[in-house]
């Protein structure tokens, strides 16, 4: 289980997060809904070791790993897929899987990789930049994919993409659960999000609105006082 206490951070002088308490059970999935600039990117960065918090408590599976650098939280199972994806555009498909891959696995992260997206398989030695957005996305996946992680943070990883492909992200998605690992998600289609979702946060203005389950949301002003009619599809 992966918890966050009362966590405070931001940048520079500015404060984003005011006190965040969120807990990611093991082998759930959830949502982390809010309006642009509500602070979801930054939790994800927080919950990932790449921004440290100025206060609060990162803790994984009960130890206390708030001071843990970004390479220690992969090494224990946090893997985060950023927003712009995060794969190296000048490395083939196969170069950025094997990069990814723990050593002496390599073969066999190209292979599960492959069973998750077929289409890389075709793919392999294709540079990576050069591939579509949501190939591109695949692979963002895939290379969290053959890290066999615990936690896994999405940074709106459907945005942008063809729905027939957003639909192969969902159900990788639940492959993911399916497989044990548990899934912070923050995503801009709400709808498809919350089907997935055992539980849901809402943040506005760095601080949670509203946790609970999804189907406590329905009816609930809080939805869309601070989610937004705009991007409830
Ligand atoms: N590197 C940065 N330096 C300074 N301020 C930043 C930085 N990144 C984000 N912010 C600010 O922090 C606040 C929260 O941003 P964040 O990206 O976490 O929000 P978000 O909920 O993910 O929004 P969006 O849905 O638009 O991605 C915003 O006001 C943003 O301008």
């Amino acid at each position: 289980m992966l918890e966050l206490k009362g966590i405070v951070a931001g940048y520079g002088g500015t404060t984003v997060l005011r006190g965040v308490d969120l807990l990611v059970p093991e082998g759930s999935v959830v949502a982390m809904l809010g309006a642009n600039g509500a602070g979801k990117t930054t939790l994800l960065r927080v919950a990932s070791g790449l921004l440290p918090a100025t206060g609060g408590q990162l803790v994984l599976d009960g130890t206390d790993v708030t001071r843990s650098s970004p390479h220690q939280l992969v090494t224990r199972g946090i893997c985060h897929v950023p927003e712009g994806r995060g794969v190296f555009p000048s490395l083939t498909v196969q170069e950025n899987l094997i990069l990814q891959s723990l050593r002496g696995e390599e073969k066999r992260a190209i292979e599960r990789a492959v069973e998750a997206f077929p289409r890389l398989g075709e793919r392999l030695s294709q540079v990576a930049g050069t591939m579509s957005g949501g190939e591109q996305q695949m692979l963002a996946l895939a290379r969290t994919y053959v890290q066999h992680p615990k936690v896994v943070l999405l940074d709106e990883v459907s945005m942008g993409l063809a729905p027939k492909i957003v639909d192969e992200i969902f159900d990788f998605l639940a492959r993911l659960r399916n497989e044990g690992c548990s899934l912070l998600l923050v995503e801009q289609y709400v709808t498809r999000a919350l089907e997935v979702a055992d539980y849901v946060y809402l943040l506005n203005r760095g601080e949670v609105a509203f946790a609970g389950e999804p189907s406590e949301l329905a009816g609930e002003d809080v939805f869309t006082q601070y989610v937004g009619a705009d991007i409830g599809h």
